[in-house]
């Protein structure tokens, strides 16, 4: 099928490299000529294991390329909208502009049974609202709603094999002919078994919104279990694996440590939040305000240990931060927890040295101010605190007893709880947990 994919960040250019691989004929757009020139040489912008090796090939076969012009959309039958919904400044509402603009922007190469697809995370609303723009603009489109719910550092795979489908349709027979093209899209996932859910716009909308509230609800939940922890001296490590054996609960997203971030969790519980207010029920949704306050707490939380573990001395300390990215196996720094922690500590006077391996640049764009250093060696010699916040694997495969003939003070703060504290005291070094003893 010929499919265009409007908006090549980080969810777009693995979508539209990913629908590629299945064998679609596929047409990447962005207003971002960098990133579209990028992607067109075979060079993804951001890192995303798996996806250098498929846009390469996709390119290669001709079934893949790449334009600025949404003119060049005019000639595919679907047309997936993958662009940016971020914080409104000043607000916590999702800002819509990119969405508008980009449906605006293709409503006139559109042609009859062609079927626009929302793939970026909006406001319930927002598809009944844009559904009605295409309708009525005389071009014999439709519109269905197809979030995404693909994880950074597992986004080909998120993509290729997915967890569920969920398609928000017109109702009744107007929604047939959408659900059928996309399931002529999907066709591979399906045939594999992938479970599908056909339902009107609001749920489809909604199913997006609330998956990601649950996720940094499960997240926070544990959060708050480690602070009642650090005043009882009860390890919150171990009652996550206690409570994570039922499997009503299960273990996954019981992670006790700085908390979430990136260019999801944080924006989408706070749009969430604005949009339930706007229709009278925000306290419907209240609880993920706390979730929220929960999180910003913890990496204050990672911030005093740190100072605390400095003592009086800020100025001239040299602090090792270890990762800048949200989470490993991505270079975003959207919200990085591990970014703001660094930010913090470098704004109290701290020497701040970070690494992390593949977000060094977009920290520096962001924040010229730190320090940084490519190897791991180099940010901890002389280290007066190791500070351990994005636990990618070769910072949790670290040796205590190496790293202590690089640092002057062996004192780690472990703010993902990724170390045995056992082992790194033996080895001689002060520990720090988060909810751990
Ligand atoms: N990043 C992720 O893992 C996931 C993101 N989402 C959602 O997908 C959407 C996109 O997120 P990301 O890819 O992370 O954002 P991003 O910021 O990486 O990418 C957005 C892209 O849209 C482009 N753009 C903006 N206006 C445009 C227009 N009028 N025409 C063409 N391109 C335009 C930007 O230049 C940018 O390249 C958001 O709604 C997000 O919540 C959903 C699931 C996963
Ligand atoms: O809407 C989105 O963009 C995506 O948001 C999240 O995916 P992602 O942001 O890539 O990353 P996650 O793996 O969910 O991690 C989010 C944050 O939570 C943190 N986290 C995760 C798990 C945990 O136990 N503890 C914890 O602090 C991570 O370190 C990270 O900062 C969801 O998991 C995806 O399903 C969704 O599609």
């Amino acid at each position: 099928m010929k499919i265009s994919v409007i908006g090549c960040g980080y969810l777009g250019a693995v979508h539209a490299s990913a629908m590629a691989e299945l064998g679609h004929d596929v047409v990447g757009i962005d207003v971002d000529a960098a990133k579209i020139a990028s992607l067109a040489a075979g060079n993804p912008p951001f890192f995303e294991p798996g996806l250098p090796e498929i846009l390469i090939s996709a390119t290669a076969s001709g079934r893949l390329r790449f334009s600025t012009d949404i003119a060049d959309a005019a000639g595919s039958q679907v047309h997936f909208i993958a662009v940016g919904t971020p914080q409104k400044a000043g607000s916590h509402a999702a800002d819509l502009t990119y969405v508008d603009a980009a449906v605006s922007a293709l409503i006139p190469h559109l042609a009859p049974g062609d079927l626009v697809v929302g793939k970026s995370t909006v406001p319930v609303g927002t598809a009944a609202r844009l559904a009605e723009q295409v309708e009525s603009s005389g071009s014999g489109a439709s519109l269905a709603w197809n979030p995404e719910f693909l994880r950074e550092g597992f986004a080909v795979r998120d993509t290729l094999t997915p967890d569920r489908l969920v398609y928000g349709v017109p109702a009744g027979v107007a929604g047939e002919q959408p659900a059928a093209l996309l399931n002529e899209i999907y066709a591979s996932a399906l045939a594999a078994g992938t479970p599908l859910v056909v339902t009107d716009y609001a749920t489809a909308e909604l199913v997006k919104v609330s998956a990601n509230a649950f996720l940094a609800t499960k997240i926070s939940f544990i959060n708050a279990m480690a602070e009642i922890a650090e005043v009882t001296g009860a390890d919150v490590t171990q009652l996550a694996e206690a409570i994570g054996f039922d499997d009503r609960i299960g273990r996954k997203f019981l992670g006790a440590g700085v908390g979430f971030g990136g260019g999801c969790l944080p924006k989408d519980i706070r749009a969430f939040t604005a949009r339930a207010e706007e229709l009278g029920r925000g306290e419907s949704v209240a609880f993920l305000k706390e979730v929220d306050k929960i999180n910003l707490r913890r990496r204050q939380r990672v911030v005093d240990l740190t100072v605390e573990a400095l003592g009086e001395k800020l100025h001239g300390s040299k602090v090792a931060v270890l990762g800048l990215s949200f989470k490993p196996h991505s270079d975003d720094v959207r919200d990085s927890p591990a970014l703001d922690v660094a930010v913090q500590l470098h704004g109290l006077g701290v020497d701040v040295v970070a690494t992390d391996p593949e977000a060094i640049h977009n920290a520096r764009v962001r924040h010229p101010q730190l320090g940084y250093e490519a190897l791991i060696d180099d940010a901890l010699r002389d280290a007066d605190v190791v500070v351990l916040v994005t636990e990618w694997p070769e910072f949790r495969a670290l040796d205590p007893i190496w790293a202590a003939s690089l640092v002057r003070n062996r004192v780690v703060v472990d703010a993902r709880n990724s170390y045995d504290p056992q082992v790194w005291r033996a080895a001689g070094w002060a520990y720090y947990g988060l909810g751990r003893p």
